[in-house]
């Protein structure tokens, strides 16, 4: 059967973006596929999160395009709204709600019917392994489960691309393997880019990785079990200013 929609999910077309009067990111391209889960990697200050506000539509470029299925996002952001899920760095709960009641009102927010809503709710829930804290108040969870219902409000109504902003900062190794597990979890389903600092984490569940500095996109390839050395080393090159800049293999 021929793809209906022959663009890439997601396309970032020579971004930048300026903030308090410095370059945060330069001129980055980048596409994802339907299905893909991409790794944002990159040392603090990289341009991570301002790259991914920008691809959530939170934060217009001032060059370049961001491109949903082909359709530039600013300017179509009915679109963006239905075909995107976003975890800011600090996951958006309301800290009276139970994680049902929260999703229930995010998935309405986002236009689904009630017994859409619940339905969605209901999936998440399940999917996020969040049952037994349902109708605890987000505001008593623990941080890994919090995290977990953020990444559930990201999903809830369905997004084909999903854009998760350091989902594992702040766990325990035990909750982190969780977190790891999930987001494998979406590949084939959503599309899904992430940032992280570990790079253990973007091999446990990335297709490929990319690496910031500087505001500029410096390397990008597939990832590969047992290159951890490698792609450390790399890393720590990248980090050091000691590799030319260039997109790599
Ligand atoms: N609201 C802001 N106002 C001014 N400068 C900002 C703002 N947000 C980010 N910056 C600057 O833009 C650059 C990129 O920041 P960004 O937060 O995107 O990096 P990051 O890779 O996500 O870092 P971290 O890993 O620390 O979250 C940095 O130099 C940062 O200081």
């Amino acid at each position: 059967m021929t793809d209906p929609s022959p663009a890439p999910l997601l396309q970032l077309d020579r971004i930048s973006r300026r903030l308090a009067g410095r370059a945060a990111v330069e001129e980055l391209s980048l596409e994802l596929a339907r299905g893909e889960v991409l790794g944002l990697l990159g040392i603090n200050g990289a341009g991570k999160s301002t790259t991914l506000r920008m691809i959530a539509g939170v934060l217009a470029p001032d060059g370049g395009q961001v491109r949903l299925d082909g359709a530039d996002l600013y300017e179509n952001p009915e679109r963006g709204r239905r075909g995107i899920g976003y975890l800011p760095e600090r996951a958006p709960l309301h800290a009276e709600l139970g994680a049902d009641e929260f999703l229930y009102f995010c998935a309405r927010l986002h236009g689904l019917s009630a017994a859409a809503a619940r339905t969605a709710v209901k999936r998440e829930i399940e999917r996020c392994d969040l049952g037994e804290v349902a109708r605890r108040p987000l505001g008593q969870l623990s941080k890994g489960f919090q995290q977990r219902v953020g990444i559930a409000q990201a999903l809830v109504h369905g997004p084909a691309l999903v854009v998760l902003d350091e989902p594992a900062s702040g766990l325990d190794p035990v909750q982190s393997l969780r977190m790891r597990d999930l987001i494998a979890s979406l590949r084939g389903d959503h599309g899904v880019i992430l940032s992280t600092h570990l790079l253990a984490e973007a091999e446990a569940c990335c297709d490929r990785i990319a690496v910031l500095h500087r505001g500029r996109l410096r390397h990008l390839e597939a990832v590969h079990k047992g290159e951890t050395e490698r792609l450390e080393q790399l890393f720590l090159r990248i980090a050091a200013d000691l590799e030319p800049a260039g997109a790599g293999a």
